[in-house]
């Protein structure tokens, strides 16, 4: 989908719907946003990208009210505005879909939906709950997803959640819409969807900033582009006339040669023994699900969302009960009935939502890093916090994880360094069997193309790989050989040349199709 024109000129004939002026937020002694200044007209599609940390969510937080900047203004529709709350935003017609929207998970999807709504009365003044449950229908239906609203926000999967967010934002037919990071979870035909509701939006007049390391999307979706760098504006510039290239070098500040392209080398040779075979797994939704994984071998699922990807690889984390089938890990059958089960033999897991499973906010990062590998750190019932700090020094330098240092809070970092230390942390217990269920969700561009060639020379150590992603460039990037995952059915299989983006994403659409 090429980008459509902007309905607003540029060219400042027409009044901006939002003005940042110079706006300047700091933690501590740090300025993580530092004079930025930005227009927003009706009607624009207006990307923010940045490497990790460079300050887009923190910016975001500011416009919704969550923090208060030290200096600058905010200009809505020619006044100034200064949010002490997000309601407040919201009231003023500015909708927010944050990285991590805020749900109560054991609501149902419409009361999610209608977190600070008013509800439709029936008689007497009650909640008319069959009314309530049509209107949300009807806004999830907005953003192409079709399920039972009456039923808990906690069934549904990482990326049917972040469409609900979208609904909901939508819900109060907001002037200015903000998107931080919306389709990081989605698979390509779910980001589709999703664009052609933001292209609705826009015709519709509506303004909206669109944040994501996904450049690929901001060439086909926005007008113009402002890239941060360490806190700082350093361009806004219209997308046309650029290349990804060109945005990459000015987000990363460098030349970027080596990241655009590469591709992982020649399968290993199959006579190596499986590191891990798979007969015959299945639980009700997946269905019959046999493979074998050579040592160093790169194993790519690719899937819609639903399509039993991430099922899969809590199965053989052993977070996942099975009804039926069988696992061998390096030629002994093993029976992974828990995630212990499975570290024993050597099996880690990176998991899709960092969120929810991945690690503890309220702990330091070195603890994120070791606690999974913690029988490892223990001498005579003592934990030894000095090797365990050593570890983690180690793996966040080698993933360039930007920090305020080792002793940091998680809940302290952007959400591509928290990844990165979830990262490291499965990197440093050595496992013979790495599952990474979207290995670089919400890492930036740069650190992205790091990652894959951690992951490739971790394969040509001899470990075995199965990643999930929903990013057809890094299962083409990285797979020496791609399982198709349809309705919990292995439906196809790629190896080597044939691993090709548009192949893929054929398939895939023929998948969607079939719904
Ligand atoms: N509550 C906090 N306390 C201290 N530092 C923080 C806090 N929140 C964010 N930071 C720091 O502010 C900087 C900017 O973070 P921000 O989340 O805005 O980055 P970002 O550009 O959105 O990154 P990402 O692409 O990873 O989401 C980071 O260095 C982060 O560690």
């Amino acid at each position: 989908m090429a980008a459509l024109p902007a309905l607003a000129p540029e060219s400042g004939q027409t009044r901006p719907v939002l003005e940042l002026r110079d706006v300047t937020k700091s933690f501590g002694p740090v300025k993580v946003v530092d004079r930025v200044s930005l227009e927003l007209h009706a009607g624009e599609i207006h990307a923010l990208v940045g490497e990790n940390g460079a300050g887009k969510s923190t910016l975001i937080r500011v416009l919704a009210g969550d923090h208060i900047p030290e200096s600058g203004e905010i200009i809505l529709a020619g006044r100034a505005v200064r949010f002490a709350h997000p309601a407040q935003a919201m009231e003023a017609g500015v909708g927010f879909v944050h990285q991590v929207p805020m749900f109560v998970p054991t609501l149902s999807i419409t009361e999610n939906l209608f977190l600070g709504v008013p509800f439709a009365k029936g008689k007497a003044g009650l909640i008319d709950w069959r009314a309530a449950h049509r209107i949300a229908s009807d806004d999830l239906a907005r953003v192409g997803l079709v399920v039972d609203p009456r039923q808990r926000l906690e069934l549904l999967r990482p990326h049917e959640r972040q469409l609900v967010a979208v609904a909901r934002a939508l819900k109060r037919n907001p002037r200015i819409l903000v998107l931080d990071e919306v389709t990081a979870s989605l698979s390509e035909p779910e980001v589709r969807i999703l664009h052609e509701v933001i292209q609705r939006l826009r015709y519709g007049g509506v303004a909206i900033v669109y944040v994501s390391h996904r450049l690929e999307e901001i060439f086909r979706l926005a007008d113009r582009v402002t890239v941060l760098r360490d806190g700082r504006k350093i361009a806004t510039m219209p997308v046309e006339g650029q290349t990804q290239r060109s945005i990459a070098e000015l987000i990363v500040g460098s030349s970027l040669e080596h990241l655009f392209g590469r591709r992982s080398g020649p399968s290993p040779k199959s006579a190596s023994k499986p590191v891990l075979e798979v007969r015959g797994l299945s639980d009700g939704k997946l269905r019959d699900v046999s493979f074998s994984l050579a040592r160093g071998e790169i194993l790519g699922l690719a899937g819609l969302g639903g399509s039993g990807r991430t099922r899969l690889l809590h199965m053989l984390f052993g977070a996942r009960q099975t009804v039926g089938g069988e696992v061998a890990v390096d030629g002994v059958p093993t029976k992974l009935a828990s995630p212990a089960d499975a570290l024993r033999c050597g099996i880690a897991l990176l998991t899709e939502d960092r969120q929810e499973d991945g690690f503890v906010q309220t702990m330091p990062i070195w603890q994120n890093v070791t606690l999974p590998w913690l029988s490892r750190y223990r001498r005579n019932c003592l934990l030894k916090p000095a090797t365990e700090r050593t570890t983690a020094v180690t793996f966040t330098t080698r993933l360039a994880v930007r920090m305020p240092g080792i002793d940091a809070q998680m809940s302290q970092l952007s959400g591509g360094n928290q990844q990165k230390v979830l990262l490291g942390r499965w990197i440093s217990g050595s496992p013979r069997i790495l599952l990474l269920d979207e290995p670089t969700h919400g890492v930036d561009i740069g650190s992205k193309g790091e990652i894959h060639e951690i992951i490739r020379g971790l394969a040509s150590e001899g470990i075995g790989v199965v990643f999930a992603s929903s990013e057809l460039e890094e299962i083409e990037a990285l797979a020496h050989r791609v399982l198709l995952l349809g309705e919990g059915k292995i439906t196809g299989e790629y190896r080597g040349i044939e691993v090709s983006k548009d192949r893929i994403l054929h398939a895939l659409l023929a998948e969607r199709g079939k719904d």
